[in-house]
This record gives C-alpha cells, structure tokens and sequence, in this order.
C-alpha cells in the first residue's frame, strides 16, 4: 500500500535486524522498527539489553549481522566511505563514552560539527553561545575539555551533537551523571530539537524522563524489542 500524503515520512525502518558480537554474542535478535521523522522515541532496557548496539547499528558505528536498516530511504547496509560520512553528517550523536577532543576548549568542541559542514563563523559563535546558556554553562566556554567534570562533559557532548540541527539526533544516557534542574535542561533542548523537526531516539535507564511522556517508549529486552505495554514488535 503507498503511504498517504498525510502520513509522516519514514526516517528509520529496521526490518528483521540481528546484531552479533563475535565469538556469539547475542546482542540484538529479529529487531523490526518504523520510526517517523520527527518523532521522539525512548528506548528502555536493562543493562546489556542491546540499547547502545542498536544506537551504533544506527549511525553505522556498527553493521548489522542479518536485517536491513534504512535511514531516509536509503539502506545503511552497503554505504562506504563518502557515501557513510555523508550519512553521519546528518546524524547528531552523544553517547555514553563523550569522545571529547579533551585537549580543545568547550567552545571549540561544540563547534566541530558546524565548521566541518562550513557554517560562517558568526554563525557557529551565536549558536555555541546559546547551547551553553541553554545548559547553563556559559562560563565554561573557554574552559579546556578536560577539566570539566563528567556532568559537564555530557552536557557538552550532546550540545555537540545537537549544535548543526541534524534531521537525526540519537543519544545514550543523557543524563546519567545530572541533577533534576539540570535533567530538564537537557530535556528540554531535545525537546527543542524535536520540534524543530528532528528525530531523535534516547536510550535511558532513567524512568523520569518518559514517565509520563506523549511519545513512544520502546523496551529491549534480552535483545529483543517490545512496546512498552509489553506486547513483541
Ligand atoms: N563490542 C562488543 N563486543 C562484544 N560484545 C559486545 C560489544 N558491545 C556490546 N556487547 C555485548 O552486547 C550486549 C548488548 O550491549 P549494549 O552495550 O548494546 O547494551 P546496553 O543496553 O546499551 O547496556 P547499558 O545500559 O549497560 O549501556 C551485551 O551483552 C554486551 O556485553
């Protein structure tokens, strides 16, 4: 059946996906997911449900050991090179292990993605100085990377990955190392991201961010995926 002029556009489709580690690792098994554009979905689970494997199968960090994935219409599967940075540029990533340059200061980390995509100058200073006001560390802006604490690095990393507006955000524990206000901060640039129009998966142990959220929250479990009123995908 085609897709109605009125119904949102794909933006992720995982059909059958199965995710193994070597030797035997079981990370992900028959994993089958519609996820619009412009949605905002959580993504639940216990320890070592899968949430960062699938996270990574996303952004191609990874590659699938059976199954099709497609961002936008197009399949992840075979894209090399130009074809996969290409892809990445448009994808905003934070996850759980920062990847900080640590010897750069704040301001140029937040930056990174927007030079690398040639955005002016003014441009890229007005937009780090709003994300940092938005996360409430506007004195940190020269501060070197390495000498802010893990809240902060956080903080920064998914300023990073929100910084050049992708059409897709994806994000692993955001607020594993916060406090409650500065949980709503980070919060609420996602949701301003979201409305904005990107879409964005958030895999979180944290049951405060979609308690009583509006958006869809999935659950992996063992490697496999279930909504959240328990029934399998
Ligand atoms: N590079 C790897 N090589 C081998 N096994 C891996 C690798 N990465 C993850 N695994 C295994 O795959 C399974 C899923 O791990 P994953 O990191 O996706 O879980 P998770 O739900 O994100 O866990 P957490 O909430 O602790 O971050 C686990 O059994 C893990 O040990």
């Amino acid at each position: 059946m085609s897709q109605s002029s009125n119904d949102p556009a794909t933006m992720i489709e995982m059909i059958k996906v199965t995710k193994q580690y070597p030797p035997n690792i079981a990370a992900l098994h028959d994993i089958s997911i519609s996820i619009s554009a412009g949605e905002m979905l959580f993504l639940i689970g216990r320890s070592g449900a899968g949430k960062t494997t699938l996270l990574k199968l996303l952004c191609g960090m990874e590659t699938p050991s059976a199954g099709l994935i497609e961002i936008n219409g197009t399949a992840t599967n075979d894209l090399h090179g130009n074809a996969l940075a290409k892809l990445r540029q448009k994808i905003g990533v934070a996850y759980q292990d920062f990847r900080l340059l640590l010897n750069r200061t704040v301001a140029e980390n937040i930056a990174i993605s927007m030079e690398v995509s040639y955005k002016k100058p003014q441009l890229i200073q007005k937009r780090v100085k709003d994300l940092l006001e938005q996360l409430d560390l506007s004195d940190k802006h020269d501060t070197i990377a390495e000498e802010l604490s893990r809240g902060e690095q956080q903080r920064i990393t998914l300023a990073r990955s929100v910084a050049n507006s992708p059409t897709m955000i994806l994000v692993d524990e955001p607020t594993g190392n916060l406090d409650a206000t500065t949980t709503t901060r980070v919060m609420d640039l996602l949701k301003k991201s979201n409305k904005a129009g990107a879409t964005i998966v958030i895999a979180t142990h944290d049951s405060s961010l979609y308690d009583n959220t509006s958006h869809r929250v999935c659950e992996l479990r063992h490697g496999e995926m279930y909504s959240i009123n328990g029934a399998l995908l």
